[in-house]
């Protein structure tokens, strides 16, 4: 296993070059957010449009449109009970999960609707959707974000045997679809096609709710702007920037907020772009 180190930043966040729009870094759709985790999709969103991602659309519950738009003027937002399919086609990076609850239906739709072009992050409720439905993979580019609980569901590799790397290595391969596999726990392991990298910044001053969704808007932001260095890289310098951001954070604070993290993202990655 390889650590993950501050290298990472230097390698994939670059200057913006000049001749660019926000199309050109990235269009990203999250869906999210039922009536009780309204705040999971708001901090999904935070930390896409402030890692830098063109153009942020909000798929969720209408009850949360007023929230988001306090919140963050910047996104879209859209009712996901709609017909998605169509927006979905328009959107290069696909975040689903955070706070979706039990709404297996717009998973599966959402599933239904994605192509191989695209890069489909999954989270929080949809992980576990996935695991109770055994609804299988779409094809595309696939990341997944879970927790050790969400992993366990998910790929039935037990919390203790998670300890060791084979069986995750094992568990991966079963997927229908290779996925980029983020382990988060107290240092985060992320598993790529190719290595094994563990995260060794970061504590529990990040115990925090919210502090998963923040990081899924985070990798989606990232994956939409630097996926041409490679989708893995990116993943990486996403996993590392917000524990840095939260350490940096901990120095003065007892509790790193998952919304300082995101508000912190411009300035922090703006010491990277070279
Ligand atoms: N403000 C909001 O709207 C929030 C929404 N959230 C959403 O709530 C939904 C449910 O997520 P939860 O994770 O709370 O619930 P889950 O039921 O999926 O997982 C929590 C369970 O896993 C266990 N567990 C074991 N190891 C763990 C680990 N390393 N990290 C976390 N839990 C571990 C816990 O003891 C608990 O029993 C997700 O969709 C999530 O995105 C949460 O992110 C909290 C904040
Ligand atoms: N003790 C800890 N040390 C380091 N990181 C932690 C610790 N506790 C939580 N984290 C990090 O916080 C995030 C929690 O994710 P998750 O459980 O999905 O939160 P939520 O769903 O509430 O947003 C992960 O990135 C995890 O690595
Ligand atoms: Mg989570």
């Amino acid at each position: 296993m390889k650590s993950l180190t501050e290298k990472i930043l230097t390698q994939v966040i670059t200057k913006r070059p000049p001749h660019t729009y926000k199309g050109s870094f990235g269009r990203v759709l999250i869906i999210g957010g039922t009536v009780q985790y309204g705040g999971a999709v708001i901090m999904n969103a935070l930390g896409a449009v402030n890692a830098g991602a063109g153009l942020v659309t909000v798929a969720t519950d209408p009850v949360n449109f007023t929230a988001i738009h306090s919140q963050l003027p910047e996104a879209m937002v859209v009712d996901f009970n709609a017909d998605l399919t169509a927006l979905i086609q328009q959107h290069d990076v696909i975040l689903i999960g955070s706070g979706l609850g039990d709404r297996f239906d717009i998973l599966q739709a959402t599933f239904a609707a994605i192509y191989p072009k695209h890069i489909l992050i999954v989270d929080g409720s949809a992980l576990t959707l996935v695991a109770q439905h055994h609804l299988p993979w779409p094809n595309s580019q696939l990341v997944i974000t879970p927790h050790q609980m969400e992993w366990q569901r998910l790929s039935g590799v037990s919390i203790l045997q998670q300890a060791f790397e084979a069986f995750n290595v094992l568990a991966c391969g079963k997927f229908n679809v290779r996925p980029i596999l983020v382990l988060k726990q107290f240092h985060t392991q992320i598993y790529t096609p190719t290595d094994i990298y563990e995260l060794t910044i970061g504590g529990p001053h990040q115990a925090v709710g919210g502090m998963g969704d923040t990081l899924a808007g985070i990798i989606a932001g990232f994956a939409a702007q630097f996926f041409a260095v490679s989708l893995a890289g990116a993943v990486l310098a996403a996993v590392y920037t917000h524990s840095a951001i939260a350490d940096e954070l901990a120095e003065t604070h007892y509790i790193t907020r998952p919304t300082a993290i995101s508000d912190a993202l411009p300035r922090f990655m703006k010491k990277y772009a070279n």
